[in-house]
């Protein structure tokens, strides 16, 4: 099935937008991480607040170093902006370490953010790039697990992570659900099991489940390598949509028409993985 959605209300120019915010590490390849999410978040017509969580040496062909930001940093960026500019969502992307993740739950938990709070949280575990490159310590898991995965309103892994944070192997849809089910014991009250690297398929699904019902999200396969930072621009489509106060499954019938629109418009970049593209918005907008 394919979902026909509606746009994001866009703010009238002058007027203050919703904002969001991402708290994440650093592309300077201008592909994954921050840079996807603050492209997505900027042609969804919201205002994007950011705390750096760590600084990547990446390009199109891989992660070749990271740097990570002291936590009380991290922490204070999101404390700085949350309760200046208020956001209406938020979203988890690299976060590289156990320390980062403890300061970055201890600081959502202060000022609201998380499931069940007045503002919802997505968490994107990353752990490694698409070329294997690791992001996340291996110590950190564990503290993904047991103290942010508990407190998102979404948690929304790729099948390595998966494999990484379940021990489970998806490789259909019953594996899928099975997984999407470890998730959601682990504390989210939301799990999204992203089929993106379920490549025998013609289809590309992802399954949504909340404890009682499950829903799939499915798209036809786009035939590219330029996939880079699809996760992120999926995962900021629909904290914007959430941001909007959209319900859960509405936001991720959005965000996956979102990356999918994105995936067909990817380009060629560098010598690797070219990025996804959100400018196909652009267009949309010269047409109307
Ligand atoms: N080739 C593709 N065609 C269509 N959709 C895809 C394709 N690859 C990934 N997707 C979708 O893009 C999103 C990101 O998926 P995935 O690649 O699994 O995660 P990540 O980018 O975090 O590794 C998901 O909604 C997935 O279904
Ligand atoms: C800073 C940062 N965050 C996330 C990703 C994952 O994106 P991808 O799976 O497309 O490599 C990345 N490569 N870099």
């Amino acid at each position: 099935m394919f979902w026909d959605v509606t746009q994001l209300p866009l703010t009238p120019d002058g007027q203050t937008p919703i904002r969001v915010l991402t708290i994440a590490g650093t592309d300077s390849g201008g592909g994954a991480g921050i840079q996807a999410d603050s492209r997505t978040f900027a042609m969804c017509g919201v205002h994007a607040c950011v705390a750096v969580a760590a600084v990547t040496v990446q390009n199109t062909v891989g992660v070749s170093a990271f740097h990570e930001i002291p936590p009380e940093i991290v922490a204070g960026q999101v404390r700085a902006v949350v309760t200046d500019i208020g956001i209406g969502a938020a979203k988890t992307g690299m976060l590289a370490s156990t320390e980062i993740i403890e300061s970055v739950a201890s600081v959502c938990n202060e000022l609201g953010i998380g499931r069940d709070r007045r503002i919802p949280l997505l968490v994107d575990p990353v752990s490694a790039s698409m070329h294997g490159d690791p992001l996340l310590h291996e110590s950190a898991l564990d503290a993904l697990r047991t103290t942010l995965i508990p407190m998102a309103t979404i948690v929304t892994p790729n099948l390595d992570e998966v494999s990484l944070l379940t021990g489970i192997d998806v490789v259909d849809d019953a594996t899928a659900r099975t997984a999407a089910e470890a998730l959601h014991a682990m504390g989210a009250q939301y799990a999204l099991v992203k089929g993106g690297h379920l490549r025998t398929s013609t289809s590309s699904t992802d399954i949504l489940f909340d404890g009682s019902e499950f829903l799939e999200f499915t798209s036809p396969r786009i035939h590219t390598s330029n996939d880079h930072g699809g996760g992120d621009t999926l995962g900021s489509a629909i904290v914007s949509a959430l941001a909007h106060g959209w319900t859960v499954p509405d936001a991720v019938a959005f965000g996956k028409e979102w990356v999918t629109k994105s995936l067909a418009a990817s380009y060629d970049l560098g010598a690797g993985h070219g990025p996804v593209s959100p400018l196909w918005r652009l267009h949309d907008a010269e047409d109307a």
